[in-house]
């Protein structure tokens, strides 16, 4: 309890400060101090490492469902997910996470239906906080909300972004390197408006870093700075699934429209079956696919069956794909097509491959 009382202290002090050039700092110092109890809080309890354990991490990319109870999500996976497809229940700690494979355009896609989420699922109620430590390992994170509860969705993401999940962010581009002596050095290579070199040092001092080389090319602020220190941030994308738009009048779609235009959404009835081959659309393309040939040595490349991957996958997620032993076997890899400098340029496990590449692994003879 003594956590959550401290939490809620310096929220409440967050809340009355205002901010200025004379707060900044004190406004870092809080922050900081902030993260650090909700990174304690969010440790999973009992030893367990809560997720690996409780769902197999199966297929192409993985897809987490997050909504309020009864907004739809067990009737829209059950639509989304093809019959055949193994749809089983994990036991999840005293929850269910329900995993289904959503079959599209070769990719095989895993759906995670994470039981409803409760306001405050983070701060440990209602055992919200081990289904969201497994949301957190999705690849893209579908916000799901019903016509007449789009108030839902700014405490989804609030929860999300308690429990170190960054949505539709990119992971800020700053470098800490710490040392043994010498004091801080910031250097940024960006004018930075947002947070002065003394929030800086001392955000990095309440976290107890006193020796370190910081190099800033982008234009943070102290949350993203936060972020970076806590180092276990997830950047994940989103897509806002509006559901039972069959009990919707135009005005009503209207005003839905209205206030989600700045962001990607789709408008679906997962009962009626309305726009669910818009919905699996937008879930294969914000995941973002590419294809691999893979050419065994000395053979013709097998065209016939691509390997599915997320784009910006490497050499060693292919690997990983196809058998555990291949990174510890690897002596190098050969690629031809768009990712290769040359036809059949020489790689190794770290180059990022390109859709409609091929590619031969070569491996320790045993
Ligand atoms: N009108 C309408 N009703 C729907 C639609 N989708 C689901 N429902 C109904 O909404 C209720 C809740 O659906 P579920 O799929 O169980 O919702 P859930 O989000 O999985 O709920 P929890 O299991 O409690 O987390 C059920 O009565 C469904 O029949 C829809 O597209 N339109």
């Amino acid at each position: 309890m003594k956590i959550e009382e401290e939490i809620r202290r310096i929220e409440e002090e967050l809340r009355r400060t205002k901010y200025n050039k004379a707060t900044q700092k004190h406004i870092g110092i809080l922050k900081a101090k902030l993260a650090k109890l909700r990174d304690l809080q969010n440790k999973p309890r009992g030893g367990s490492s809560g997720y690996s354990y409780a769902v197999k991490k199966t297929g192409d990319a993985t897809v987490a469902f997050v909504g309020f109870p009864s907004v739809g999500k067990s009737t829209l996976l059950n639509k989304l997910t093809n019959a055949n497809s193994e749809v089983g229940a994990y036991a999840f700690t005293t929850l269910t996470i329900v995993p289904g494979i959503l079959e599209y355009k070769g990719a095989k896609i895993q759906v995670l239906d994470a039981p409803g989420i409760i306001a405050g699922a983070s701060v440990g109620k209602g055992r919200g906080s081990e289904v969201l430590s497994a949301v957190r390992s999705a690849d893209l994170i579908l916000l799901v909300v019903d016509v007449f509860t789009l108030d839902h969705l700014p405490v989804l993401e609030k929860e999300l972004y308690n429990v170190g999940i960054r949505l539709d962010e990119k992971p800020p581009d700053v470098k800490i390197v710490k040392k043994d002596r010498g004091g801080i050095t910031v250097s940024s290579t960006v004018p930075l408006t947002k947070i002065d070199e003394e929030t800086i040092r001392a955000v990095l001092q309440e976290n107890k870093i006193h020796n370190a080389d910081v190099v800033i090319r982008e234009d943070i602020t102290v949350d993203q700075l936060i972020d970076v220190i806590s180092g276990n941030r997830v950047y994940i994308p989103s897509l806002v699934v509006v559901n039972k738009i069959d009990l919707a009048d135009e005005e009503l779609i209207r005003r839905i429209k209205k206030k989600l235009e700045d962001r990607e959404y789709v408008l679906v009835s997962g009962y009626r079956e309305i726009n669910l081959e818009e919905l699996k659309e937008k879930i294969y393309n914000t995941l973002g696919f590419i294809k691999v040939y893979l050419k065994p040595q000395g053979k013709k490349p097998d065209l016939d069956e691509p390997l599915v991957l997320l784009k910006n996958s490497t050499v060693e997620d292919v690997c990983n794909k196809l058998h555990r032993d291949f990174v510890k076997n690897f002596r190098y890899a050969q690629v031809w097509g768009k990712s290769a400098k040359h036809p059949g340029q020489r790689v190794g496990l770290n180059h990022v491959l390109e859709d409609g590449d091929i590619l031969t692994i070569v491996t320790k003879k045993r």
